[in-house]
């Protein structure tokens, strides 16, 4: 087996070329840049290129446009076009600075509160309120009004600072809405630093309100100065679209009919609110991938998909425990016990697992919905949260040095966070449910490969990056020119093979993988299968396998671990599962699924329900729904004893020497009745 390091060395790439940022080829953009273009120099330039001095005052009076004035005059004989060419610089420059100054408060009063929450959300939001409910022009009005002929950064700073809570109000509550997203709990797991998380997690996806917030305050800082100017407030000694339209209107141009005067003023705001309105749609579009394929409906498995996310064990000297390594094992649970607390007590979702998964190996969990898979794989992983709390056993990873010796295991339930963060993602990965939801839409695979890679491997070259993020698209059977792909261009099959590249980055020893098949079509749970089957071939790690689906497992699984009500009441080789299942809830598990290869057979549903985790039955918690019960199950909890030898029956040992465990009364039982291949009848249910 080789690992993925060395499939490294041997995969020759030549590493893509990137993609030209879309936004550049956006027409919308172009356009609305090219308007802002000419304004910008016209700001620079403007009072240079003026034809004339704008004050400068001249016999021809309220002239309309001619080849002498192209704008006409003034009732002062003022030319026009120089008044509004000198204008624009300050238009433009309030504008701008009031958006940068409002857009900047937004962003840190928005986000702040909605990722922080609790206090921190109450004060900052009580401020954004206030704000929002007092009528902002009149406030302008009166603020510059009383502090007079004052500059124009300081009536930009005005402007921005009485109308930044509409941003911040919207940017709250979209902070509010992404932080619960898979992706950004998962970068939080991962030990993402909280400005990590913002920074490439949320702000990404807040791009388009704050592109749109900026292209608007812009906007709305240009027309409050010009309306501030209109009415005399501020620096009217300076010129700007303002001051010109206020000259003009105390002159009467409005009445004598001097169109040219105040109609030259107004089209450039119209131009330049055009320009920033197309320079938003563009954006808008580039933010929002979907947006850019025209017309095209996503398929239903488009639209589905799973989850990708994890976490890594340590091993560390300081918590090294007595339990020495006997080499084969890379993970051990012992009477691992966790309960979901709530208003009425304790429910316990998981009651003393013992479990052991050897290196290399695919060790498969079933079990039906609600018999506490997940909660096993979050109890493992020390991602469980709140009301969940392991209340009892113990979590041991038996890691290796970079050169293959065993070092001292590592207590898991006891690792300290800062151990945790050190080494996730490089011990045990998870791929949780729901992949779709944890892959981030407005980034593309290669960013989201090569964050995971660079949060943990911050000094690797930008080239080798790069080359291995396209290693890992390969391994897991994409084709590495789909690196600039965004989610949405993925099918659902795809993007489960992105998260399984993404758990694989750091060359985990351990990889669990939570129903990662669930929502995807037959043919696509093939195909992943499939791929998972060929990284076990090519690499070194170990897998769980969690699924509801035991005929999927029998498939892929080297060993099969059975869950029934938090408890595991069988466990065995794969084959021997599926010949021989000695557990009754195993054989009604087994008649439950159709099988994935073989003659067809009739299917049964197993009688009754799962149990309620608050009434969970006495003694065996399946005998309520079992064929075999008899008075014991209902009064004794059977253990789970390794079976021992049995002459001529050769299914209690399986291939790495485990004994075969069962939970049962009537286990002896269950070797007498047929074997499950030719069970159809006679434990169905009546
Ligand atoms: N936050 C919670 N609060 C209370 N009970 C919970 C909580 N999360 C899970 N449980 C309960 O714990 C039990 C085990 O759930 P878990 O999700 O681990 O089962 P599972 O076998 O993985 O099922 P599935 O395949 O549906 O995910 C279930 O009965 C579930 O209702």
């Amino acid at each position: 087996m080789t690992s993925t390091a060395e499939i490294t060395k041997v995969v020759t790439s030549t590493r893509p070329r990137r993609k030209k940022r879309h936004w550049l080829r956006s027409r919308k953009v172009l356009i609305g840049a090219s308007i802002l273009a000419v304004f910008a120099v016209i700001a620079i330039i403007g009072p240079w290129i003026a034809p004339y001095d704008p004050s400068a005052t001249g016999p021809d009076v309220l002239m309309p446009p001619s080849a002498q004035h192209l704008l006409g005059t003034t009732a002062l004989g003022e030319d026009v076009l120089s008044q509004v060419l000198a204008g624009t610089r300050l238009s433009i420059e309030v504008g701008f600075l009031a958006a940068l100054i409002s857009e900047t408060v937004a962003i840190l009063v928005g986000i702040t509160s909605g990722y922080l929450g609790g206090s921190a959300d109450e004060v900052l939001s009580l401020g954004t309120n206030i704000f929002l409910v007092i009528p902002v022009l009149p406030l302008q009005i009166l603020i510059i009004a009383y502090l007079g002929n004052v500059s124009w950064v300081v009536t930009a700073a005005v402007i921005a600072l009485t109308a930044w809570s509409h941003g911040a109000r919207k940017l709250r509550a979209q902070t509010m809405s992404i932080r619960k997203r898979d992706y950004v709990e998962a970068a939080r797991a991962a030990g993402e630093p909280a400005w990590r998380i913002v920074w490439f997690e949320i702000l990404p996806n807040e791009t388009a309100i704050i592109a749109t917030g900026f292209l608007f305050s812009v906007l709305s800082g240009i027309v409050v100065q010009t309306g501030l100017a209109f009415l005399g407030l501020g620096d009217v000694a300076s010129w700007s679209w303002g001051s010109v339209l206020r000259w003009s209107e105390s002159s009467n141009a409005f009445l004598t009919g001097a169109w040219w005067w105040y109609v030259p003023p107004g089209i450039c705001l119209a131009l330049v609110g055009m320009g920033l309105a197309l320079i938003n749609l563009g954006i808008d579009e580039v933010v929002n991938p979907r947006l850019r394929g025209v017309g095209r409906v996503k398929t239903a498995r488009e639209r589905t998909g799973f989850s990708r996310r994890l976490i890594q064990l340590d091993h560390d000297a300081e918590h090294a425990a007595t339990t020495p390594d006997d080499g084969n094992s890379v993970l051990e649970i012992t009477g691992l016990r966790v309960d979901y607390q709530t208003a009425h007590g304790g429910l316990p979702a998981v009651r003393g697992v013992d479990l052991t998964l050897r290196r290399g190996e695919v060790l498969g969990i079933a079990g039906e919905s609600g018999s506490g898979k997940s909660t096993l794989a979050f109890a493992v992983t020390r991602l469980l949260r709140a009301p969940g709390e392991v209340v009892g056993g113990s979590v041991k990873y038996f890691g290796r040095a970079k050169d293959g010796t065993p070092v001292p295991p590592l207590d898991v339930l006891s690792a300290s966070q800062a151990q945790l963060r050190r080494y996730r993602w490089e011990e045990t990965a998870v791929v949780f449910q729901a992949a779709m939801n944890s892959l981030n839409p407005v980034l593309t695979v290669r960013t989201q490969l090569e964050d995971t890679i660079r949060a943990h491997r911050p000094t690797m070259a930008a080239a080798d990056r790069e080359d291995r993020v396209g290693e890992l698209l390969e391994l897991v059977g994409i084709d590495r020119s789909r690196l600039g792909s965004y989610p949405h261009q993925l099918s659902g099959g795809q993007r489960q093979r992105v998260m399984i590249a993404m758990a694989l980055a750091l060359d985990p020893a351990v990889v669990i993988m939570d129903e990662p098949t669930t929502s995807l079509d037959v043919v696509v749970q093939r195909d992943i299968i499939r791929c998972i089957m060929d990284l076990r071939t090519r690499l070194d790690s170990s897998f769980i396998f969690i699924t509801h689906d035991l005929s999927l497992l029998l498939e892929i699984a080297d060993r099969i671990a059975v869950m029934y009500a938090g408890e595991l009441v069988e466990l065995g080789d794969a084959a021997q599962i599926q010949h021989q299942p000695r557990h009754p809830y195993t054989r009604r598990l087994l008649l439950s699924f159709p099988v994935l290869r073989g003659p067809r057979r009739k299917l049964a549903a197993i009688d009754g329900a799962a149990p309620n985790l608050r009434s969970i039955p006495t003694g065996c918690a399946f005998h309520t729904r079992c064929p075999l019960a008899t008075d014991i199950c209902a009064q004794q909890d059977p253990p789970l004893l390794a079976l021992v030898d049995q002459p001529g029956q050769d299914t209690t040992h399986n291939a790495t020497g485990d004994p075969r465990r069962v939970a049962c009364h009537h286990v002896d039982e269950t070797l007498q009745l047929r074997p499950v291949d030719a069970l159809i009848q006679e434990e169905l249910p009546r």
